[in-house]
C-alpha cells in the first residue's frame, strides 16, 4: 500500500462537494485544536515544573472556579453550550494535574538524591 496524506483527494471521492468542503473545515479545526492545545500543554508544563521548586499544590480551586466562570461566559458568547465548556476545561485540567504531580515527585526523588 502507497501513503497517503493526512488529506486525501479519495476520501472526497463520491461524497456531495458540500460535505467535503465542511470536512475540509472540520480538519483545518482540528489540527488548530491540536497546535493550540500542544501549546497550553507546554505552557502548563512550566508552571508545573515551578510549582515542584517552590513546593505550591498542583492544584489550585480559586483559579479553576475563576476560569470556568470566566470559559462560561465566553461559551455563551460564542454560542456553545457552556455546560460542554466546563467538561472540557475539567478534562483538560485534570490531565495537567496529572502532569504536575508527576513532576513534583520527580522533583522530590531529585532532591533526595542530591
Ligand atoms: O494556573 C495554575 O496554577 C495551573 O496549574 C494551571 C491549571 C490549568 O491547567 O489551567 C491547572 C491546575 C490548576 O488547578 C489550575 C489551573
Amino acid at each position: 500500500m502507497t501513503d497517503t496524506p493526512a488529506t486525501t483527494s479519495r476520501d472526497d471521492d463520491g461524497i456531495p462537494p458540500e460535505l467535503a468542503r465542511l470536512r475540509h473545515s472540520i480538519d483545518n479545526i482540528d489540527a488548530a485544536l491540536i497546535y493550540l492545545l500542544a501549546e497550553r500543554f507546554k505552557a502548563t508544563k512550566q508552571v508545573g515544573v515551578l510549582k515542584a521548586q517552590r513546593g505550591l499544590p498542583a492544584s489550585d480551586p480559586g483559579r479553576e472556579e475563576r476560569q470556568v466562570a470566566r470559559l462560561r461566559e465566553l461559551a455563551r458568547t460564542a454560542d456553545l453550550d457552556p455546560v460542554f465548556a466546563e467538561k472540557l476545561l475539567a478534562f483538560i485540567v485534570a490531565e495537567v494535574i496529572r502532569h504536575h504531580e508527576a513532576l513534583a515527585q520527580d522533583h522530590a526523588q531529585d532532591q533526595q538524591q542530591d
